[in-house]
């Protein structure tokens, strides 16, 4: 069952997080990180399959005991090593995947369930469950058992009875993977309608980009147990500090070097980083050490490789072309792999001479104009990139990079 808070200590709404925590799992693999949500705030927690950001949600919720940190909700310290409220003492609520009902309740009675052990009279806590199945657009439905809804309505009451008790802290993971496309997008705009009117606090644990944009505002990146990137979400996607982050931004990050202002990559690649970073309004680096080049799908051009390149032959343009002027750089590639968007091709490749380990880098090209037999695994090609719609970023970890943020601002 969700936390629900006693009556007595009822946590006010909006509180804000500040979690330091350090959770010792299984195969030696520790937890350690600072999370940190202002008072009405939605942040985001991203990261690969067990990077653990499930566990921060247990641990601020109760479920995972602290082997060291502290979790404060509000003005309260809830959980040290040495002590741990009871996650219904915490007005916090967790919501995953699984509405988990009580399958032997009604909606209605699901709702009120909350309510009632917080110390709500049963007539006043059945008005308010109805009053709360209308807000979640399930009026009329009160009387019906779990069985009897759909996933998207179960999870539409598992949402009504985890705000009905206005918890001072909205956990959210991964709510929305079980359901259909439609009723996913729903629900998520039904989730973010009633945090903003609740002031709740929330964190939202997801692997899709959607959820984190519609959600919330700043995101934490969660890698091997630590925050590896934190920011506004849009500086983020913009300036990814890891493969991970640049994955999720859907975005290609060729890892390079710079030296004496200039920065070069495996495949040969080479850029004027002083040029780049004087052009740039938003910090692109230019001192010595790692740094990654950033740059959309959309703005990667493939020709013809070999005879035909001479020719300049085109394998496709760009749904959104329009690209500046300027000098380009890139080299020959081998194509790795061609997916099908909705919206065109997508062409991975690899570049001559790129380190073995390095991702592919994505090309995203107007199904009209792909020229497909060219395009198979195996073919090969020529990458070339307007140097003006690359972003040039410190690698994590590299002394270019900030320090690593161990701090939710
Ligand atoms: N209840 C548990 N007891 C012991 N170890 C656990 C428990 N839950 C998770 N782990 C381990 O802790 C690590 C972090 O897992 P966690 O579920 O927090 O990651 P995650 O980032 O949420 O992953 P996913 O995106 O796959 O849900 C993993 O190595 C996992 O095997």
């Amino acid at each position: 069952m969700p936390g629900a808070c006693d009556a007595g200590e009822r946590a006010v709404s909006g509180a804000a997080l500040d979690a330091r925590i350090v959770v010792h799992r299984a195969h030696g693999m520790t937890v350690r990180a600072h999370v940190r949500a202002a008072a009405g705030e939605a942040v985001a927690l991203i990261g690969p399959s067990g990077a653990g950001k499930s566990t921060i949600l247990q641990a601020i919720a109760g479920e995972a005991p602290l082997a060291d940190g502290e979790v404060v909700i509000g003005e309260r310290s809830v959980a040290t090593a040495r002590r741990s409220l009871p996650a219904h003492r915490r007005g916090v609520v967790l919501l995953d995947q699984h509405p988990r009902l009580f399958p032997h309740l009604t909606a209605g009675e699901n709702v009120a369930f909350g309510l009632r052990a917080s110390g709500v009279a049963k007539a006043a806590a059945a008005e308010r469950a109805d009053a709360w199945l209308d807000r979640v657009g399930l009026r009329g439905l009160g009387d019906r058992a779990p069985e009897r809804l759909s996933g998207g309505q179960q999870q539409r009451v598992a949402l009504a009875r985890a705000l009905a008790v206005e918890p001072a802290l909205v956990l959210l993971d991964e709510p929305f993977t079980s359901l259909d496309v439609e009723t996913a997008a729903d629900v998520r705009a039904l989730v973010h309608e009633q945090l903003a009117s609740s002031g709740a606090t929330a964190l939202v644990v997801t692997h899709a980009a959607a959820d984190a944009a519609a959600l919330a505002a700043r995101i934490v990146v969660i890698e091997h147990g630590r925050v590896a990137q934190h920011g506004a979400l849009r500086a983020v996607l913009e300036r990814p500090a890891t493969r991970f982050a640049a994955a999720f931004a859907d975005v290609n990050r060729i890892e390079g070097v710079v030296r004496d202002g200039v920065w070069t990559a495996g495949g040969g690649l080479r850029l004027d980083a002083r040029a780049q970073a004087s052009a740039s309004t938003d910090g692109a680096t230019a001192a010595d050490g790692d740094a990654a080049a950033v740059v959309r799908p959309a703005d990667v051009r493939l020709t013809a490789a070999g005879a035909a390149a001479a020719r300049g032959t085109e394998l496709g343009t760009h749904a959104d072309a329009g690209r500046a002027g300027g000098a380009e750089f890139g080299g020959e590639a081998t194509v790795l792999r061609v997916l099908r968007l909705p919206a065109g091709l997508r062409v991975v490749v690899a570049l001559d001479g790129a380190a073995p380990d390095a991702p592919g880098i994505a090309a995203d090209l107007d199904e009209r104009t792909a020229a497909e037999p060219a395009l198979r695994p195996g073919a090969r090609v020529r990458v070339s990139i307007d140097p003006q719609r690359l972003r040039l970023v410190p690698h994590q970890g590299s002394p270019n990079a900030a320090p690593a943020p161990t701090v939710e601002a």
